[in-house]
């Protein structure tokens, strides 16, 4: 007789700032009738993620479901590359830079409606120093940034942008040099983007093109500019056309190295680190198994982030009725 599927949940009870009692209940409901076994477990520190995910591939496990934002799907999927198990996702983060790319919706239900389905597709990540990524990795402020929101007490989309605030009022940009597609710039650089996904989270598409599937990595070097320049950036940060923004260089690369004069900060899917004054970077094409959604999202400036906002505060407020 066949083996039922199994499925592991991995719940992160410290992400995001709703409420996660629920999702326990959801899963089993919506996905046992369907044959599938599960399990599941919360994380109790940062890494038991990746531990969890580990021995959920060596036990043969269909796939791990991770529940929270971009750090716990970090942790999730780097255990989950070149494996069979697929990773799936019930966004309940600060940012869900990830999901949102993908078009899964923050609604816990219809993110498990999701994985009933059972679309797989084979995705991309990136890695710099051989650690892995899966949405964006950077340098400059949005490093500043992650760094800030790490030490706040708490999470959620307005203490990004109260980090953001913090860390803009205090920011010098470095000099950089970067080397890709056999060409090299050097220059003071606001930030620099390497891409898997399009956006930070929160709606922020730093790369409104990208591709998890093509194999490239989107690169956004932001110039150095007056606050006028990086309030307009900001505008376009959010609607979708900072690639036609004159402040911006971006470009498409399967690998590059990024060198800067020191060691120092990044972030890696917004989680931070201090890593090499040398970064090398590259895209691992086809490599992670992820539930999605049968329906390719298609970036269209504008209309796409105004569909994505009203969405939010449709979760919101639906989140709000049902916890009264
Ligand atoms: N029980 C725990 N206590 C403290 N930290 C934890 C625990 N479990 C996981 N973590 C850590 O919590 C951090 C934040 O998780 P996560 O990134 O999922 O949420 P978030 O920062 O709110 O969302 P986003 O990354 O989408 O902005 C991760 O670095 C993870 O390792």
């Amino acid at each position: 007789m066949d083996q039922p599927r199994r499925l592991l949940l991995i719940i992160n009870p410290v992400s995001g700032v709703g409420d996660k009692n629920d999702i326990e209940a959801l899963v089993y409901t919506h996905l046992e009738p369907l044959g599938y076994e599960i399990m599941t477990n919360y994380t109790c520190a940062r890494g038991d993620a990746t531990r969890l995910a580990e021995n959920a591939v060596k036990s043969g496990y269909y796939g791990v479901i991770a529940v929270g934002g971009d750090g716990t799907v970090n942790e999730t999927a780097t255990a989950l590359c070149d494996t069979d198990t697929a990773l799936g996702i019930i966004p309940c983060g600060s940012g869900n830079g990830l999901a949102r790319h993908l078009g899964i919706p923050l609604d816990p239900l219809a993110a498990v409606k999701i994985i009933a389905e059972d679309h797989i597709i084979k995705s991309d990540y990136g890695a710099v120093n051989g650690r892995r990524f899966f949405c964006t990795f950077g340098v400059g402020f949005d490093a500043a940034v992650s760094s800030n929101f790490a030490r706040q007490h708490r999470r959620g989309k307005f203490t990004y942008i109260k980090s953001a605030i913090l860390e803009y009022i205090k920011y010098h940009p470095q000099v950089y040099t970067v080397s890709a597609n056999g060409q090299i710039i050097t220059e003071k650089a606001f930030l620099i983007a390497c891409c898997n996904a399009s956006q930070y989270g929160n709606n922020a598409y730093i790369a409104p093109t990208a591709s998890i599937t093509d194999g490239l990595l989107d690169i956004t070097i932001v110039h150095a500019g007056t606050p006028l320049d990086n309030a307009i950036m900001g505008v376009d940060l959010f609607t979708g056309y900072i690639n036609s923004n004159t402040m911006i260089h971006t470009f498409r690369a399967p690998a590059a190295v990024i060198y800067r004069q020191n060691e120092g900060p990044v972030h890696i899917d917004g989680e931070p680190l201090n890593i090499d004054d040398t970064m090398e970077i590259k895209c691992h094409a086809n490599s992670l198994k992820i539930f999605t959604p049968t329906k390719e999202v298609v970036f269209r400036p504008i209309i796409t982030p105004m569909e994505n906002v009203m969405r939010d505060i449709f979760c919101s407020f639906s989140r709000l009725f049902k916890s009264r």
